[in-house]
């Protein structure tokens, strides 16, 4: 065994040489070619060509591959080892496999789907279905142009040909740090599938949690760029995350995968941006702490609660109806003269503006018909005779236009917002209309408009308005779009995105079980799916979590089934670690208790390591408290842009989406988790954020769904 792993590690050795000589050589040409420094477009985009290259090239003689597959196509008689990296380099000799394969080339997708097995493999190549023989599955670790490790996964000719997760173990075993990282060398066939699955259609993924799929989604980004080069752009492609600290906490893994430009924004920014208003949302920690009091105080969920409602298909509706309204009210009174004997009846700019431009939304068709009074206008002034006339004219033509253009409604979101909500004065809206809304989401809106607050669940309402008015304008269309952490989306946050997306071309993937914003998320993926016509959607689950130990993820199941009444419970790989702790504080109090606990926990190798509190003011409170003993410690209070990593104190809603090497849980209790779905999903997300080492701290008495 050893004189195995001795050959094959000398062979990689050699191999790896050979495979650095070549790209330093190819490299090396490249660099001998002067830089263009000129003017010339050709010559420009020829050198920006041989840039890309030299980066490239560069890069990848760190570490060329990560991974080799030894394949024998059949009828071909000839095995033959293909090497896989993140950036693929081609041999000069055409009709060769490259030197390097690029991950996701369509024959690296063997080296991923491949799960044993005596039966032949196949991937699908531009020419149709190639079938073969894997032979030899292998992981190499290269860092620095070193070779670190070299470990099989599969070997046909060793005594036990099953594939083996050991090398998956290892890699998630490793520490993390404040970044979450590529996983191309160890994607899983079920992640694959995710990742390679074709770009026309809307995919719903429901993933347990640590099941990867904010990562799997940013390799489909990548995945996508590749294979669909000639239809789809990175600047046309977006993924919606949800705050900026965890944009940054992403922010890495796209340019580790060689990919840049891909937008990476909130909901919230995006909408602003397409509004073009002064008005600030409401900070988000004000809902926050009205959502995540605990006990008593956190106020019912129903279909009148204001984020369910802005949320709702019924209120899109309703804002069709609203701007219907406002279209025959759009020509203003009166016939327009641009000079005292000179008439444009109203019946002709009505006939333009109901008949001619009727196509247009709202804000457009007044443009033209502007436009089109406009040119009348000038073919009056043309028989005009006399120099003096005409000067005289085209003066007060000028201020006329000028003074008739103000008259027309402007179709400005926020106004046409405030007017529904009679926030301000505009016109009257049949009373159908205003008795769709709840009553509490009426004033409550109006007293907010009123005070210029807009609140998030205002947005996706103002972004449609805006292009029920104005339309969408081509350059703001997405060629793909990913939205991450779904279950925190409503339906209409969804069906106004599919709007700008081109033949729906959607990643979405959530967690049910993770359904902690349930005041404005989706609570059935049928929700998203019923968008779409079911030619245009897709759904896969993924249940295996490869984030936590055995230990913690079989604790957290135990929350799920017995708190949230969930089926959905996530399946371990097999990385066993230390037992779940769950412990009383003990006689020295609390606070000390959780010190202690703290010291202790950051004392072993971990890189990262939190303590969640369940609420903000706790967190606060227990930041003050660690700082004050000389604890180094983050405070992450959601309005952070940044992820430090080190040690943290923050609420547990805040740190869905993240992870960390050891997690305590403070006041794991019947006080702070009562018995209800919702405090449950709280402490299973809590719960499954922890890599390594998960503990618990309570008083008094645990919540009947945490075994103690
Ligand atoms: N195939 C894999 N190989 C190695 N590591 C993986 C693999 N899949 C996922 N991981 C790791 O598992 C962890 C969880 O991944 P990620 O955050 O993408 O999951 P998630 O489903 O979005 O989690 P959650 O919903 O709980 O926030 C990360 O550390 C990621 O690197």
């Amino acid at each position: 065994m050893e004189q195995d792993f001795q050959s094959a590690y000398q062979e990689e050795q050699q191999r790896l040489t050979q495979v650095m000589e070549e790209i330093d050589r190819r490299l090396q040409k490249l660099q001998s070619v002067p830089v263009y420094t000129g003017h010339d477009f050709t010559e420009q985009v020829l050198e920006a060509g041989r840039e890309e290259r030299r980066m490239a090239l560069g890069k990848s003689l760190q570490e060329p591959y990560f991974g080799r597959l030894d394949f024998e196509e059949k009828g071909k008689g000839e095995r033959k080892p293909l090497y896989i990296g993140k950036i693929g380099v081609d041999r000069e000799e055409v009709r060769e496999y490259p030197l390097v394969i690029d991950w996701r080339a369509p024959v690296a997708s063997l080296f991923y789907s491949f799960t044993g097995g005596e039966d032949l493999a196949s991937y699908e190549a531009p020419e149709g279905l190639i079938e073969g023989l894997v032979y030899l599955k292998r992981n190499v670790v290269i860092r620095k142009q070193i070779l670190e490790r070299v470990a099989d996964t599969f070997n046909r000719e060793s005594d036990d040909p099953a594939v083996s997760d050991e090398f998956l173990v290892y890699r998630l075993g490793e520490n993390k740090d404040n970044r979450l990282r590529d996983i191309v060398s160890t994607i899983q066939a079920e992640q694959d599938q995710i990742i390679r699955a074709e770009r026309g259609k809307a995919l719903v993924i429901q993933g347990v949690a640590g099941s990867g799929k904010t990562t799997v989604a940013l390799h489909r980004l990548a995945f996508l760029l590749y294979q669909y080069k000639e239809q789809v752009s990175a600047e046309k492609m977006i993924i919606f995350a949800p705050n900026h600290m965890f944009l940054d906490y992403i922010s890495d893994v796209l340019p580790e995968l060689g990919v840049g430009s891909i937008q990476q924004r909130t909901f919230n920014d995006w909408a602003l941006g397409m509004l073009d208003t002064d008005l600030q949302l409401a900070p988000a920690e004000d809902a926050l702490q009205t959502w995540f009091e605990s006990g008593a105080a956190r106020p019912e969920v129903n279909e009148a609660t204001p984020g369910r409602f802005k949320g709702s298909l019924v209120f899109m509706r309703l804002l069709e109806k609203v701007v219907q309204q406002l279209e025959p009210l759009s020509v203003p009174e009166g016939d327009f003269s641009p000079w005292d004997g000179a008439v444009l009846s109203r019946n002709e700019i009505l006939h333009w503006f109901n008949e001619e431009y009727k196509p247009y939304p709202l804000a457009k068709r007044t443009e033209r018909v502007l436009a089109r009074i406009h040119r009348w206008v000038e073919m009056e002034l043309k028989k005009t005779a006399s120099a003096a006339v005409l000067k005289e004219r085209k003066k007060k033509a000028a201020q006329r236009e000028k003074a008739y253009a103000k008259k027309w409604p402007q179709y400005e979101a926020v106004k046409m917002y405030k007017q529904l909500f009679q926030a301000v004065k505009g016109p009257a809206l049949p009373s159908s209309i205003l008795e769709e809304i709840p009553v509490q989401v009426l004033k409550g809106t109006a007293a907010d408009l009123k005070k210029n607050v807009l609140r998030e669940e205002d947005l996706p309402a103002l972004v449609y308005l805006h292009i029920l008015t104005h339309d969408i304008d081509s350059g703001s269309r997405f060629d793909h779009v990913v939205i991450d952490e779904a279950q925190d989306f409503s339906p209409f946050h969804m069906a106004l995105l599919d709007l700008f997306v081109k033949g729906h071309s959607f990643t979405i993937l959530g967690d049910l079980s993770q359904g902690i914003h349930a005041y404005k998320g989706v609570q059935s993926w049928d929700e998203v799916s019923s968008l779409f016509d079911s030619g245009d959607t897709g759904y896969f689950a993924l249940t295996r979590s490869y984030r936590s130990t055995l230990e913690i993820i079989e604790f957290a199941n135990v929350i799920l089934k017995k708190g949230v009444r969930s089926g959905i419970t996530a399946v371990p790989v097999f990385r066993s670690g230390d037992p779940v702790r769950v412990l009383p504080y003990g006689p020295q109090g609390r606070k000390q208790h959780l010190l202690s606990a703290l010291r202790e926990l950051s004392a072993k190798e971990y890189r990262t390591v939190s303590v969640l509190t369940r609420t903000l003011k706790e967190a606060k409170e227990l930041h003050a408290y660690f700082t004050e003993k000389g604890i180094d410690i983050h405070l992450i209070d959601g309005s952070m842009k940044q992820y430090e990593g080190g040690l943290s104190v923050l609420p547990v809603y805040l740190s869905k989406g993240l992870e960390f090497d050891g997690v305590i849980v403070a006041d794991a209790d019947e006080q702070h988790y009562a018995a209800d779905a919702m405090d449950a999903r709280l402490l299973y997300v809590g719960c499954t954020r922890a890599l390594h080492e998960l503990w618990l701290m309570y008083a008094e008495q645990l919540p009947e769904y945490v075994e103690g």
